[in-house]
């Protein structure tokens, strides 16, 4: 197509948003008229599926729950008056409970105030919280964030050191739906740790956001920790950033909390509407349905030309992949679905990957995001008639250009700026996205059973574990190679696993396991001096 042709189908198939100031452009997609004819019935249906799962229905069949992450919004379009109630009452607590920090009247147990915040989680339980930390953050901020959202004891250690002499200072968030993921108990026991070794009692510098009578929150209640927030069972991890999860550290960061909610809602409000051409969410769903054929057979490089977006692409990984990424479809067919996301930022990518992109391996379609404002206040030249920020728009014009070229489709997303309002509207655009796009592909968004089998694996590898300590210290001093130890723990056909817990054992100094070399790798014998 040439570039009049293509200035005409831009202006054709633009879906503008004029309350949120926003754009998207999928002029660069091939799909022909016939593919929205033939889609328009499958649409139709994931719409009503939508309105059902809007009005209360269980809409995560096996698990059995509601998704109430639209109401987070819009308490009023809760099913129950007491869904409604709650949602109100806990953003109303939210509030309160950063006034009280912010104004020194909730304060730690020996410092003036709180002037850090430690948040432990995983997934959707820190992904969340990163994103917005991050795009919305700013250096006058009154309270700094650190996060632990791993089980990496080196990671934990830098971000206490970093945190160093105002651990005093510091809250400490623990946030998890289901109050039982080890990352996350570990983390929260490793702050606890950290507190205690400086004569602190940890609960007095803590607080809980997490389902009801979950085993974090009896924890919290136990050991008195200042309070707890509800997550509830019909809000998933992933779609949990406009619950307490995401608005209380954003509030206690000085955030724009109801600018998010704001957002979130409007865009809501555009992407109920069954016109298709009007509804930037069924266009993102009906583009990744014809990018990669409804099997997911090309994958979504999210390229935002902004900074405070690198995470952006974080973040919808989980959303997409782990709400996309699925066996069974909801008929109990194998349908192996999902949608691959990857991407960091523009225009720094272009100097890595977007070789590949523009030349290589056609697997692949990207989603560009445009910020129209560049940053607060005016730019200075950096050379005649151009800024900094001319230059980053240039570079992703010329690159969008440049693939099409090539023949690589992309979407445009344009945004007036990166302002709490923007980033709820992104956050709830996506989250339709993909509730529409899974009913296209028949498939549960709403569980993530994939993920169970890596922690019952994980379970298995600990239990080997300590067998295998408690084998070493009942033979003290005698130990043996890895294929021995695992027939001697009853596990021979577990030997590979058993050699990795070994080697990795006696890497570190914690369970006194020491290794002998032997001629070969498995030829090493492990033993308990
Ligand atoms: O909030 P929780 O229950 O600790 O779970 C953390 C994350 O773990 C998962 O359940 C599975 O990885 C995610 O869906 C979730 O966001």
């Amino acid at each position: 197509m040439s570039q009049r042709e293509l200035w005409e189908r831009y202006k054709r198939y633009l879906c503008v948003s004029p309350s949120l100031g926003f754009s998207l452009d999928i002029s660069r997609m091939k799909f022909t008229e016939a593919f929205l004819d033939r889609m328009r019935e499958p649409l139709k249906q994931a719409f009503d599926a939508m309105e059902e799962l809007e009005k209360g229905a269980i809409a995560n069949p096996d698990e059995k729950r509601q998704v109430g992450h639209y109401w987070l919004r819009a308490s009023e379009l809760s099913p129950e008056a007491g869904i409604g109630r709650s949602i109100r009452d806990t953003l109303a607590d939210v509030h309160w409970f950063a006034e009280e920090i912010h104004a020194g009247r909730i304060v730690p147990q020996t410092a003036e105030r709180f002037t850090q915040l430690l948040i432990v989680g995983i997934g959707g339980s820190a992904l969340g919280p990163q994103l917005v930390a991050d795009a919305l953050g700013g250096a006058s901020d009154p309270m700094k964030l650190f996060f632990f959202d791993n089980t990496d004891p080196d990671g934990m250690d830098r971000v206490l050191a970093q945190v160093g002499d105002k651990l005093p200072e510091t809250l400490t968030l623990v946030i998890s739906k289901s109050g039982g993921t080890k990352e996350t108990r570990n983390g929260m026991l490793e702050a606890e740790r950290a507190y205690k070794a400086r004569g602190l009692e940890f609960g007095a510098h803590a607080v809980a956001i997490t389902g009801d009578n979950s085993e974090l929150d009896r924890y919290a209640k136990k050991n008195s920790w200042l309070r707890t927030f509800p997550m509830w069972d019909w809000i998933g991890g992933r779609t949990s950033v406009l619950s307490a999860v995401g608005l209380l550290p954003a509030r206690l960061q000085g955030l724009d909390v109801d600018g998010l909610l704001a957002g979130a809602r409007e865009m809501d409000r555009q992407t109920r509407q069954r016109e298709v051409m009007r509804n930037p969410a069924a266009l993102l769903a009906l583009m990744w349905f014809h990018a990669g054929d409804g099997r997911g057979t090309r994958d979504m490089v999210i390229l935002p030309y902004k900074d405070r977006l690198l995470l952006l692409s974080k973040y919808l990984q989980q959303l997409v992949m782990e709400s996309l990424g699925k066996e069974l479809s909801l008929d109990g067919q194998v349908v192996n679905q999902g949608l691959a996301v990857y991407g960091n930022k523009g225009s720094t990518d272009q100097h890595a990957y977007v070789q590949q992109l523009r030349e290589g391996v056609h697997n692949f379609f990207v989603t560009f995001v445009e910020v129209l404002k560049d940053r607060q206040g005016p730019s200075q030249p950096v050379e005649e008639d151009a800024t900094s920020g001319d230059y980053l728009v240039g570079f992703l014009l010329g690159t969008r250009r440049a693939l099409y070229e090539k023949d690589r489709e992309s979407i445009l997303l344009t945004v007036p700026d990166v302002s709490a309002r923007t980033l709820g509207a992104l956050i709830a655009l996506y989250e339709r996205a993909v509730g529409l796009y899974a009913q296209l592909v028949h498939i549960n968004a709403y569980h993530q059973p994939g993920v169970e089998a890596g922690k019952k694996a994980a379970g298995t590898v600990l239990e080997l574990q300590r067998k295998l300590l408690s084998h070493l210290r009942a033979k003290k001093g005698q130990g043996g190679t890895a294929d021995a130890l695992a027939t001697a723990i009853g596990a021979p056909d577990e030997a590979e696993t058993v050699f990795h817990v070994l080697e990795h054992l006696a890497a570190n100094p914690d369970h006194g396991v020491t290794r002998t070399e032997g001629s070969s790798p498995f030829d090493a014998r492990y033993q308990v001096a």
